[in-house]
């Protein structure tokens, strides 16, 4: 699959601030890639790293084959940028702002009045062309921008948190908008989300960032495949510390990794669910007294919050 943006060893301060810390990353072409992380964590600095606003202290960027930084101009032509919160002039209608933003790009007057009705139509946003920015709700709003970001058909487009504030069914409009995109005009995407159903829904690869570093990078396949259904806690009556290296020696014999004792709970790793039984047999053999056994999801929200934890970063 080609790369359509490639990060090698980026870094980039804020004063004493790390924003991002020697991060690498690519981004491949043709489909979603999410980026997760808390609050300061380094998104935004990234997306704006991509789109030429930030150039980095030190490391490569390359997106489309172009250096962000001095191909700008060039760059520009070819992605599209929605945030959280989109710039359109209040006090212009969607159609007038459309109009404003595309002869930016210098896309000839048909041309673009054509663009701008077909997507209108697209987004079923047509009955609203001449509707004030001030005066349309926040999904029109989006919808609005998102045409505003998409009327040079870019290559590229980067979401920084573009979903916020919308309901769940604008929300799922929205959703269904950025599919065919994709679908439809082959658009590739960067989504940089707090909303972890939204990830799931839409993206095929994640990164997560944690203070700068990258702590997960992979198609999210890979993660299910990997991952779901192994994770098992078993829960007893008697304190398991007491035979808590007898146990661990027993469980590693039967393959088990990711150990973790609580005092009244196990939580590990086994390869499949068939193993199940073999693995309880070995506390029946110590007299435990078993509450019950729970099946752990280990999913992109598990996947999420093991990664942010301080001592036990992925
Ligand atoms: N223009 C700036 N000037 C100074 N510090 C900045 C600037 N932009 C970002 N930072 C700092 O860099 C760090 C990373 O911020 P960034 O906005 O990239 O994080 P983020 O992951 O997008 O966070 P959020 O989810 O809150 O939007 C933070 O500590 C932030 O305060």
């Amino acid at each position: 699959m080609n790369k359509i943006v490639q990060v090698k060893n980026v870094q980039k301060s804020f004063g004493n601030n790390i924003a991002l810390d020697d991060i690498s990353v690519d981004f491949n072409e043709g489909c979603i890639h999410g980026l997760l992380g808390h609050n300061g964590a380094g998104k935004t600095t990234l997306i704006r790293i991509i789109g030429g606003t930030y150039k980095q202290d030190k490391g490569e960027v390359e997106v489309l084959g172009l250096n962000p930084t001095d191909d700008g101009y060039e760059l520009r032509k070819n992605i599209g940028i929605l945030s959280e919160n989109m710039s359109m002039y209040d006090r212009l209608s969607i159609y007038d702002n459309l109009i404003f933003y595309g002869r930016l790009y210098n896309i000839e007057k048909k041309e673009l009045k054509n663009r701008i009705d077909s997507y209108l139509k697209m987004f079923q946003i047509s009955e609203f062309k001449n509707k004030l920015i001030k005066d349309c709700s926040t999904g029109i709003k989006k919808k609005a921008g998102i045409i505003r970001a998409i009327i040079n058909e870019p290559k590229l487009l980067l979401l920084d948190e573009a979903s916020n504030g919308l309901d769940p069914i604008s929300k799922s409009e929205f959703h269904e908008l950025i599919e065919e995109l994709v679908k439809i005009k082959k658009i590739s995407v960067v989504l940089c989300s707090h909303d972890l159903e939204e990830v799931k829904k839409l993206c095929e690869y994640i990164t997560i960032i944690k203070k700068g570093k990258i702590v997960y990078s992979d198609n999210i396949n890979s993660l299910s495949r990997n991952k779901e259904s192994i994770g098992i806690v078993i829960n007893t009556i008697q304190d398991l510390f007491q035979l808590k290296e007898q146990i661990e020696e027993e469980l590693k014999k039967n393959k088990v990794d990711n150990i973790e004792f609580d005092m009244n709970s196990i939580k590990m790793e086994i390869d499949s669910l068939n193993d199940i039984n073999s693995i309880l047999k070995i506390f029946m053999e110590y007299n435990f007294n078993i509450v019950n056994v729970e099946h752990e999801i280990f999913d992109l929200n598990k996947l999420y919050v093991d990664s942010h934890r301080e001592e036990n970063a992925i």
